[in-house]
């Protein structure tokens, strides 16, 4: 028997998580879980001033997915029940690796590893990677006042960033199915020709 499917969509800022996950969850009629964005109260001060910003930004993000995927875990995972979210927990690692240094780095690496150790883990990943471009465009067109203000060398990065670990996640974790979306090519949104590719490749897995 095929295990319960625990799904993330993941990618860079604007990659397309939401609309993609929002998508599969009503077609696959799969509860979603969601990140909430507008709650946030350090996103603002952060894209002014990172280095000022980012660890109480990261610890925030950790608490708050911790405490979902904990839920996520008891409601669902545990009773062998499907679910969908639009980010998987190990992006913190990601971003904070990019945002934090020195000795507040390793604080959070130890809190990251002892907080993430026994959460449910995604047995399906979908990674949507954009060029600088595509996540640009996407970035704008959605029109967040917040995200004006980030510095195309910092989403760049992450591009890079996100690149790395998921080849390490592949490697470190090969139960994991990743399916990878070229989010220059494949839109989803415009083309339902698009759409029905990947819910063909997820089919698959169910
Ligand atoms: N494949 C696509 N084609 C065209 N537009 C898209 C596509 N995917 C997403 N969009 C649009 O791009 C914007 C960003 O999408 P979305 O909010 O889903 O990204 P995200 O990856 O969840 O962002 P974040 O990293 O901020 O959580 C939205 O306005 C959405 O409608
Ligand atoms: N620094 C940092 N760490 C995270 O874990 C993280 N997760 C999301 N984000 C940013 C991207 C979007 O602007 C916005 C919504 O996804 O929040 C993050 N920023």
């Amino acid at each position: 028997m095929k295990p319960c499917p625990f799904i993330a969509v993941e990618g860079a800022i604007g990659a397309g998580k939401t609309t993609l996950a929002t998508m599969l969850s009503d077609r696959f009629d799969i509860p979603l879980l969601k990140e909430i964005v507008e709650e946030n109260p350090f996103l603002d001060k952060f894209y002014q001033n990172i280095e000022e910003w980012s660890f109480q930004l990261e610890m925030f993000f950790l608490c708050n997915r911790y405490k979902q995927l904990e839920d996520t875990g008891l409601q669902y995972v545990s009773r062998h029940q499907p679910v969908i979210s639009d980010y998987h927990i190990y992006k913190n690692l990601i971003f904070a690796q990019r945002t934090l240094k020195g000795v507040k780095l390793d604080k959070y690496r130890q809190i990251y590893h002892l907080l993430t150790e026994d959460l449910p883990k995604p047995n399906i990943v979908i990674y949507i990677r954009a060029s600088l471009e595509t996540l640009q465009k996407r970035i704008e067109m959605r029109g967040r006042d917040f995200e004006t203000a980030i510095d195309p060398a910092y989403l760049q990065q992450l591009i890079e960033d996100y690149e790395t670990a998921f080849a390490e996640l592949a490697e470190r974790e090969p139960e994991t199915t990743i399916i990878t979306v070229n989010g220059d090519e494949m839109d989803f949104v415009e083309h339902p020709e698009h759409f029905e590719h990947i819910v063909r490749q997820v089919k698959e897995l169910l």
